[in-house]
């Protein structure tokens, strides 16, 4: 599959802080790709680097299959930015920042921003600096999903807006994906995009800590629930992969590496009458693949 964005190795310091650490990560094309962490963890200096407005001291972007330099004009006309805390243009009104931006990007699609505009019931003779902070950041997406980037990058997209306007906009997001476009998200809400994206980075004081397509990281981590009228076998804590274990009377829950197969095959063979093998959830599915990393569990709260 065509990678869209790929860093090889990218590192950034502030002085003699290192905020980006070696880090490395592949977007195919079509993909909705979210960057998680804490406040602070890197993900717009990051981002900011993906688009070329602040460069690696080492390692390597690439961009539809090249590298990004400081004259790659032609690259970056096909990627769209949305930064967290863009103010732009305060004096004019909605339906000028429109027509300004009309003329400014080539491959504008105006049918689609009338569509924006209806939808989000964007207020056109309203001056942006009246516009609440989410109906700024909603007349922003408008523009990123009318300007059609073959890479869409936003930076705390969903800060600011309410839960309908939100679920609107995700939307958005899976249908602009779904005619080939490729989105990169930063975000430290987890559960704003754990629905929508198919691959996933954490970053943890600017380093990768886990990267991957959403399907291969959540075969890595399930949950096991099973009936044991006669109890759990005694040495259960010692058979490979098995995490933790929980229970309520004879109902058990299980965190196991792996598919869980195994365990539920073993379990059946120790009396369970019930048994299920379950996906753990995303920030769950962090918090255990981290742990097994060695790190805190605290250190990689991420709200
Ligand atoms: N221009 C700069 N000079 C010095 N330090 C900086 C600069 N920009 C960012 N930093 C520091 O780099 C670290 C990462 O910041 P960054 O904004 O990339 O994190 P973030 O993950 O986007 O955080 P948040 O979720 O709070 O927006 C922070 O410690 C920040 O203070």
């Amino acid at each position: 599959m065509t990678s869209i964005v790929e860093t090889h190795d990218v590192t950034k310091q502030f002085g003699d802080v290192t905020v980006i650490d070696g880090v490395s990560l592949n977007v195919p094309q079509g993909a909705i790709y979210g960057l998680v962490g804490a406040n602070g963890a890197g993900k717009t200096t990051l981002m900011r680097m993906l688009i070329g407005l602040m460069w690696p001291d080492a390692g390597e972007v690439r961009l539809f299959g090249q590298v990004l330099e400081r004259d790659s004009a032609q690259i970056r006309q096909r990627v769209h930015y949305v930064a967290a805390d863009g103010s732009f243009f305060k004096q004019l009104q909605v339906k000028d920042v429109l027509t300004y931006s009309r003329l400014l990007y080539e491959r504008w699609d105006d049918t689609r921003c009338q569509m924006l505009v209806r939808a989000l019931e964007l207020p056109l003779n309203r001056r942006v600096r009246n516009l609440s902070l989410g109906m700024t950041m909603q007349l922003r997406l408008a523009i990123a999903l009318s300007a059609r980037p073959d890479l869409l990058v936003l930076d705390e997209p969903t800060n600011g807006l309410d839960p309908i306007v939100k679920r609107q906009f995700l939307q958005l997001i899976v249908q602009e994906a779904a005619q080939g476009s490729t989105v990169v998200i930063a975000t430290h809400q987890l559960a704003d995009v754990e629905r929508i994206v198919d691959g996933v980075g954490l970053l943890y004081r600017g380093r990768m800590v886990m990267d991957g397509m959403l399907d291969d990281l959540k075969g890595a981590i399930k949950h096991v629930q099973a009936v044991l009228p006669g109890g759990p076998p005694a040495d259960i804590d010692h058979w490979p992969g098995v995490l933790e274990r929980t229970s309520r009377g004879q109902f058990y829950t299980f965190v196991v590496e792996g598919t869980g197969d195994d365990l539920a095959k073993r379990l059946r063979e120790s009396g369970a009458t019930y048994l299920e093998v379950m996906d753990v959830g995303f920030e769950e599915l962090f918090r255990y693949v981290m742990q097994k990393e060695g790190y805190s569990r605290d250190g990689i709260l991420l709200s």
